[in-house]
């Protein structure tokens, strides 16, 4: 009884009442998939309707991407008493009942929490999820899913992912039983290969982390929905954001994002962030997160909620800088830098298909580690820092930082270059960063090419 009492509140409140509303009218929800200027239902036709109604009608409305991610929809969070523009802060581990067996929406902030419920909504409407979590990071989200796998079963992800990543999957096959196959995920046939009827998840990045490789997300979920029906297509959007890419409106069943990154934008908190495809698997999500107590703190919920609303002004500052970094790397050094946006990229077809832009992430090798260490360190403004997504831009050697829990062998097995550079672009002015960066480049001894 209580259980289903906590699965209610933490649903994106009255959705399902507005899509009620609407029934008849449109056939694409608000919340799923990107603006296309072009759904069944016109906002004419929902303001037809709203005049039919005898009382005030919730309407759905399709904005554009990046005033999704400032409005909030009013029916979509919690109801605040004072109507408060900022939803509060919850300070709150537990909530008063009126009688021993009647609970109200909440009792017990691991359970559900009002701040909580709200960002959650917000989220679940950008992934176009039918219901998201938020937990206390990035890796925690994928423990959470990663329980969703039995010992005997089998997972399938890539031969270029985070360290951390990488980590938990060596957790699973030495301690849990779990037959873990890493394979090129841009090869279609390499994850063929390896779906079994025991597959249990097909875990993706895209871009991968730090190779900056592509999956394709359409095709890989059509081949794992049809060959291995138990099997469910996770995508770690982390890079992206839902901004840019929706990998549920794509085919994949859940998707996660460290929300340390691009979704709170700062740095100055750590959380993760789960959407799930359906109620089903929502439930199950739910049962882990309340089970082991992982769900985000009410601060840091207010914090994610806050940094969420600047997330397409960010990226889209963010992005354009990167491009024109990456531009300048490659015409004016010759190097062979990984970026998306660059028509040098190999999956730059599959990229420019299922996402809106190429994020602000990019890598480059010079050919020598000790080189690569002396940029790193001669550089002033990009500060040499692990994670991404952040307002300041950073510099980072994988190898040694970010994906240093990766064994040396492994690495070398996979072809992680051990000289590889990571940069990931913030707001500053491009042309201060290209500078910063010209200079560090010079001091290790680097020129425009001839
Ligand atoms: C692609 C990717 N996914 C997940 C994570 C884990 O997120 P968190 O640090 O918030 O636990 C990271 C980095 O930490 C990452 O780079
Ligand atoms: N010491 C940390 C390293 C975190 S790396 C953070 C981020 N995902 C990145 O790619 O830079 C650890 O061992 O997890």
């Amino acid at each position: 009884m209580q259980q289903q009492q906590h699965q209610q509140h933490t649903l994106p409140l009255p959705t399902d009442d507005v899509l009620d509303l609407a029934q008849g009218v449109t056939k694409t929800p608000f919340f799923e998939g990107e603006y296309d200027g072009a759904s069944d239902a016109t906002n004419q036709d929902l303001d037809d309707l709203e005049a039919r109604q005898p009382a005030p009608v919730l309407r759905p409305r399709k904005y554009r991407p990046s005033t999704d991610c400032v409005f909030v929809e009013p029916e979509g969070g919690v109801r605040d008493l004072y109507n408060a523009s900022s939803v509060p802060i919850y300070q709150t581990a537990t909530f008063k009942q009126g009688s021993a067996d009647e609970m109200g929406e909440y009792d017990y902030s691991r359970s559900g929490n009002p701040t909580r419920t709200h960002v959650e909504a917000h989220l679940a409407k950008l992934m176009g999820a039918k219901r998201s979590f938020v937990v206390s990071s990035g890796m925690s989200a994928l423990d959470i899913i990663c329980r969703l796998v039995n010992s005997g079963e089998e997972v399938i992800s890539g031969d270029d992912l985070y360290g951390g990543t990488n980590r938990l999957l060596s957790f699973m096959r030495t301690h849990n039983k779990v037959t873990v196959h890493h394979v090129d995920t841009t090869d279609l046939a390499a994850i063929a290969a390896k779906l079994t009827p025991n597959t249990r998840l097909v875990l993706l990045e895209t871009p991968t982390n730090p190779l900056i490789k592509i999956a394709d997300v359409t095709a890989i979920s059509k081949l794992v929905h049809e060959r291995s029906p138990d099997a469910l297509v996770v995508v770690d959007n982390t890079m992206m954001s839902p901004y840019l890419q929706k990998p549920l409106t794509q085919g994949a069943d859940i998707v996660y994002h460290s929300g340390t990154k691009y979704l709170s934008g700062h740095h100055d908190l750590m959380a993760g962030v789960v959407g799930c495809k359906d109620e089903a698997l929502a439930a199950k999500i739910y049962f882990v997160i309340n089970a082991t107590g992982c769900g985000l703190a009410p601060f840091d919920c207010f914090l994610l909620m806050r940094g969420v609303k600047t997330l397409a002004l960010r990226m889209d500052k963010q992005q354009a800088n990167a491009q024109r970094i990456a531009e300048h790397l490659e015409q004016r050094y010759g190097l062979k830098v990984r970026f998306p946006g660059l028509r040098s990229h190999p999956q730059y077809d599959i990229h420019a298909r299922h996402a809106r832009g190429p994020g602000a992430v990019l890598s480059f090798e010079t050919g020598d580690v000790a080189i690569s260490k002396q940029v790193v360190e001669a550089a002033r403004l990009w500060t040499i820092s692990v994670s991404f997504g952040c307002v300041n831009s950073l510099i980072s050697m994988p190898c040694c930082m970010s994906h240093a829990s990766i064994p040396a062998h492994v690495r070398k097995e996979r072809a992680l270059p051990e000289d590889l550079i990571r940069l990931c672009v913030g707001i500053e002015d491009a042309d201060d960063l290209i500078e910063d960066l010209d200079s560090a480049l010079r001091a290790a001894g680097l020129d425009f090419k001839a």
